[in-house]
Formats: structure tokens, C-alpha cells, sequence
């Protein structure tokens, strides 16, 4: 049982009405998911205020209200507890609610602009494999213990993110690797998580949307490293430009992983191609089986963590070396006739720059590049032009298409992906609204040997649109393509 007083320790309120120290049986953000007697915090959204909705709340049953403002009448019936940052207060009373669970576990947080949900999942397998009891949040989805538990977000909001982590030290977790979007640290969602490190992958381009500046997007970024604890560790990134910023204010140990620049960590690339990446990695050369530069980062990053999380070099390296990451990260197929089908989440710049580089890179002879390719609806447009250009730049012929619509209309997403493509590739480009049919017609133009890159959508069952999702899956399409290329 949970009362007041347990859920509010240590939260800063400028005010309280009512001095009931009552039972509460929830904490809720969203009244439409307030149970009798719970603690509802009014949270100021990005599209309607939380405290809007206290009235609905009480009369569903809620027995406590944390806000920042006031309503004009209250209730004596209700529990009223005024606070500056009602984001944080939610953090604080969900981690009390199920009893600080990150303080009880190694919680590792990776965040960045890519290779967030690698990383982590890497080293979710890795700590499994080495015989530990393991949980990870991730975009692709939830785990504890080989339980799966889907997932909404690439980070859960502080309640959902509580209860999983109270889910893991009930199940004997003794690490918990977690991607930590720049969303959830503007939002607060990481609010008073306890972490053990945490690991910094890159900064590019994304998420202007909301960030409105690179800055912005940066110094949320750099929130998470300055608010770890000085027993913590703090790996970043030394080859990314704003490895160092990173760490700048952190009061954790700093350390770094590279391939090019000095470095704590240190690998060099021996052998890149299809079937994997030889590393002289920390002076060992070890065979893996993930394929790509950027996957050396990542796999360096993942040996960095496990050394700092004090584990045997040789084991981890032997683990290591077997594991193939998360699902639609450059995930390939073979046809019949020899053309290569390779689906990736690169939904950035960056990635879809590294994903074809590294195709360029470990392609035998002159096997044409095929590429298709969308930007997601409600996101970040300005990515968009840049996106398409990139993709022109590494392909032979680029298919612009549709990713997740929501509720954008995809002809316009798709012009806007248009006015990157230099006026000279525009006659290998073609622009198909269908994701299905795109897929097919790049299907119908690839010779054998030829590559088809799907990018975006990854690990992705489905397509959304207009708010609805229907089932899709571009590994689904291209092996059912696939098996008529004979
Ligand atoms: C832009 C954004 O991040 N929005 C998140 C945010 O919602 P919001 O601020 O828009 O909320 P709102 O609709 O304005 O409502 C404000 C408050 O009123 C409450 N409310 C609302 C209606 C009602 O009837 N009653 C009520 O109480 C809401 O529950 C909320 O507490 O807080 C919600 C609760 O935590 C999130 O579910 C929601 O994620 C939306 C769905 C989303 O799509 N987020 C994406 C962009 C996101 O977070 N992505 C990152 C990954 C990005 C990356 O790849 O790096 C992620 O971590 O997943
Ligand atoms: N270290 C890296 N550097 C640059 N690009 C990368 C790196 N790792 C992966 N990528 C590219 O980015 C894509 C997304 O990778 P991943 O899912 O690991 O990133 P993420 O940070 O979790 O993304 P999200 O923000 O959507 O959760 C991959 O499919 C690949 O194309
Ligand atoms: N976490 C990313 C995922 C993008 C995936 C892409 N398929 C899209 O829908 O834009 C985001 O929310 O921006
Ligand atoms: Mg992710």
C-alpha cells in the first residue's frame, strides 16, 4: 500500500490543500486513465494542459492533484499539491509510487541520434548471453528476461517507464539497458532514475520539429550526461563533433570510445563487408557478424560499456562476436536470381548517408543501388529535401515514397521530398505514393546483383495513416517479391 506521504517524499511543492495522508492506488497523467484513488498530475502538453482536465479526473475518482496552477475552486474532498514543474513532479511520485526501482538495479541509458536502440539491444544480449538476468527499453520493444512487452515510445512516459523497471527488480534483473530519446529528457520522463552510466552514440540532424534548433536538440542531449550521478560513468562518443560538449558538466567518470580520435576505447576497421566487420578492437582481432562503420562505433561502444560494467574482456568479446543486433537494422535477403534486398530504419540524414556508404563500401563489383525511401508525416520536415538528396547522391535509382503519413498528406510529404533532388538524378528518380507498389517496382527494375536498400521503417509492422495503422512490414514485401525473381 502507497499513501501521500510515501509519494511525494522529496518532491518540492510550493503548496498543499488538505492534509489527508490517503491511500493512493495509482498515479495517473491522463484522466482518461484515472482509477479511484489515484494521483492525477496536470501536465502542460505540447497540444492541450493536463490541468484542464483536474474536473474530469476528480470525477473519475482521483484522490490527489499535482499542478502548477491552482484551479480557482477546489474541492476540500482532494488532496491540491502545487508544484513549479509538474513533469518533474510526475517523475519523482511515479518512481516513489513503485519504490525508486532504478536505485535496485545497473540502469545504463544510451542516447543520441542513432544507434540508440543497436546499442542497447546489443548489450541487453550481451549481459543475457554472460549469464545475467536482463531488461531493455527500446524503440523495437520491451524486455525482461526474454519477455517480450511491446512498445509505444522509444522512451515510456515515467509511469509505464516505473512500473517496467519495479517489473524487472521483481523478476531479478540485475541490469536494465534503456534508449533515452531527446523527447523524454525535454518531457522529464528519466525524472529521478538512478543510473548507473550512461553512453552517448552521435549527433546529426533530427527532430527540428520539435527542438526547433540543433542547439536545443544538443543541450537536451547533453541534460541526460549532466545530470548523472558522480558514481556513474559517462561514455561518449570522441569522434562525434559534440563528443566532448557532451561531457562537459557531468559530475560522472568520463570516458570515450573512437576509431579515429584518441580514445579511452579504441578500435580500427580490418575487414568490412557483407558477412561482417573485422575489428583490432582494444588490441584483439575479432570477426562480428554486424556489417558497417557505424555499427563499429556501435559495437565499440557496447565493449566500452561492458569493460566500464567491469566484465572479462575474452567473454565479451566471444559473446559479442556472435550477436546480429536489433531486428531491421540493415537486415538482408538474397533472391533467387542474385538481387540483394536490404531493409534498414535509417529515417535521418546521417543514417541513410551510412547505411548506402556502407553498401558502397562492401558491394563486390558494379551492382546498381536501387533506394526507396519516405519521410515520416508530423516530424521533423526539414529533413525531408536533405534526405532525398543523400539518397540520390549513393543510389543508381531512387523510388520517393511513403513512411508513416499519420496525418499528412503523402503527395506533399513526397514534394517536399522532391525539391532535394538535383535536377540532373531526376530522371532516376520516380515517386510512387504506395509503399507496396514502390517496393514492387523496385523489385521489377533490379537486375541480378543488384541491391535494393527499404529505408525507414525497419523493424516497423506497420503504416500509419491518418491514425490508423495497418499492417506492413518491407521485409514481408520484399520476400514475397523476392520469391518470383528467378
Ligand atoms: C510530442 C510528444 O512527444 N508528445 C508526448 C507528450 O504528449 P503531449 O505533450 O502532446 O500531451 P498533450 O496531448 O498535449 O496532453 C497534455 C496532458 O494532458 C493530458 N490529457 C489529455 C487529454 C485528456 O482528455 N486528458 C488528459 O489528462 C495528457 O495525458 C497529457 O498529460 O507526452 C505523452 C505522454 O508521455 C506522449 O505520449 C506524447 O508522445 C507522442 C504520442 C509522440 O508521438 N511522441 C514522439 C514524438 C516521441 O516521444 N518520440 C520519442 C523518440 C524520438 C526519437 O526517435 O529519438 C520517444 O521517446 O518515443
Ligand atoms: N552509430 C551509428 N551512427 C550512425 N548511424 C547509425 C548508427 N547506428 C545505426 N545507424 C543508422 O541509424 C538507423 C537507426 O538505428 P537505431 O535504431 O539503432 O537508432 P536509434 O537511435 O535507436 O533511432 P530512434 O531515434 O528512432 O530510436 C540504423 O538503421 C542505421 O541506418
Ligand atoms: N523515433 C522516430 C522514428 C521515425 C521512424 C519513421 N518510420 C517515421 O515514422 O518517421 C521518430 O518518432 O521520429
Ligand atoms: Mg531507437
Amino acid at each position: 500500500m502507497r499513501y501521500l506521504s510515501d509519494v511525494i517524499d522529496g518532491l518540492a511543492f510550493t503548496e498543499l490543500q488538505g492534509s489527508a495522508d490517503v491511500e493512493i492506488t495509482a498515479i495517473a497523467f491522463d484522466s482518461r486513465a484515472v482509477i479511484p484513488g489515484a494521483m492525477f498530475v496536470a501536465v502542460k502538453g505540447t497540444v492541450v494542459d493536463g490541468h484542464d482536465y483536474i474536473d474530469q479526473a476528480i470525477k473519475k475518482g482521483a484522490v490527489a492533484v499535482v499542478c502548477e496552477d491552482l484551479p480557482a475552486h477546489t474541492t476540500g474532498e482532494v488532496d491540491f499539491l502545487m508544484v513549479a514543474d509538474s513533469a518533474v513532479a510526475l517523475g519523482i511520485v511515479a518512481a516513489n509510487f513503485y519504490d525508486n526501482p532504478s536505485a535496485k538495479l545497473k540502469l545504463v541509458g544510451v542516447t543520441g541520434t542513432n544507434g540508440k536502440t543497436t546499442i542497447a539491444t546489443l548489450l541487453y544480449q550481451l549481459f543475457r548471453d554472460l549469464g545475467y538476468k536482463c531488461g531493455l527499453l527500446s524503440t523495437v520493444e520491451n524486455q525482461i528476461n526474454g519477455k517480450v512487452i511491446p512498445s509505444t515510445h522509444t522512451t515510456p512516459d515515467p509511469v509505464e517507464l516505473n512500473s517496467l523497471l519495479a517489473e524487472m527488480v521483481d523478476s531479478g534483473c540485475d541490469y536494465c539497458f534503456m534508449e533515452v530519446s531527446s523527447h523524454a529528457i525535454s518531457q522529464k520522463r528519466i525524472e529521478s532514475l538512478v543510473f548507473a552510466g550512461g553512453v552517448f552514440t552521435n549527433l546529426t540532424h533530427d527532430h527540428l520539429d520539435y527542438h526547433k534548433t540543433f542547439l536545443r536538440y544538443l543541450n537536451a542531449k547533453k541534460e541526460f550526461f549532466d545530470g548523472l550521478p558522480k558514481d556513474a560513468f559517462a561514455l561518449t562518443n570522441s569522434d562525434d563533433k559534440n563528443g566532448n560538449v557532451m561531457l562537459q558538466n557531468t559530475a560522472a567518470h568520463k570516458k570515450s570510445y573512437g576509431l579515429k580520435t584518441m580514445a579511452d576505447y579504441k578500435a580500427r576497421i580490418l575487414e568490412n563487408q557483407f558477412s561482417g566487420l573485422l575489428l583490432q578492437i582494444d588490441g584483439e582481432e575479432v570477426w562480428f557478424k554486424m556489417v558497417g562503420t557505424f555499427n563499429a562505433y556501435n559495437l565499440l561502444g557496447v565493449y566500452a560499456t561492458a569493460m566500464l560494467l567491469e566484465q572479462d574482456k575474452a567473454k565479451v568479446l566471444t559473446s559479442l562476436s556472435k550477436l546480429t543486433g536489433a531486428e531491421g537494422r540493415f537486415e538482408y535477403i538474397t533472391a533467387p536470381n542474385k538481387v540483394v534486398g536490404i531493409v534498414d530504419y535509417a529515417h535521418t540524414p546521417d543514417a541513410v548517408q551510412n547505411v548506402l556508404s556502407t553498401i558502397h563500401d562492401i558491394r563486390k563489383g558494379n551492382e546498381k543501388v536501387i533506394t526507396v525511401i519516405g519521410c515520416g508525416g508530423d516530424r521533423d520536415k526539414t529533413k525531408r529535401p536533405i534526405m532525398a538528396k543523400t539518397a540520390c547522391e549513393w543510389s543508381d535509382k531512387v523510388i520517393l515514397t511513403s513512411d508513416n503519413p499519420r496525418t499528412e498528406d503523402p503527395a506533399q510529404i513526397i514534394k517536399e521530398m522532391e525539391e532535394g533532388v538535383d535536377p540532373a538524378f531526376k530522371r532516376h528518380t520516380v515517386s510512387i505514393i504506395d509503399r507496396h507498389e514502390a517496393i514492387k517496382t523496385a523489385c521489377m527494375l533490379a537486375n541480378p546483383g543488384d541491391i535494393i536498400l527499404v529505408a525507414g521503417k525497419g523493424h516497423e509492422k506497420y503504416q500509419e495513416i491518418n491514425g490508423v495503422k495497418n499492417h506492413f512490414d518491407d521485409m514481408e514485401e520484399l520476400e514475397n517479391r523476392f520469391k518470383d525473381l528467378v
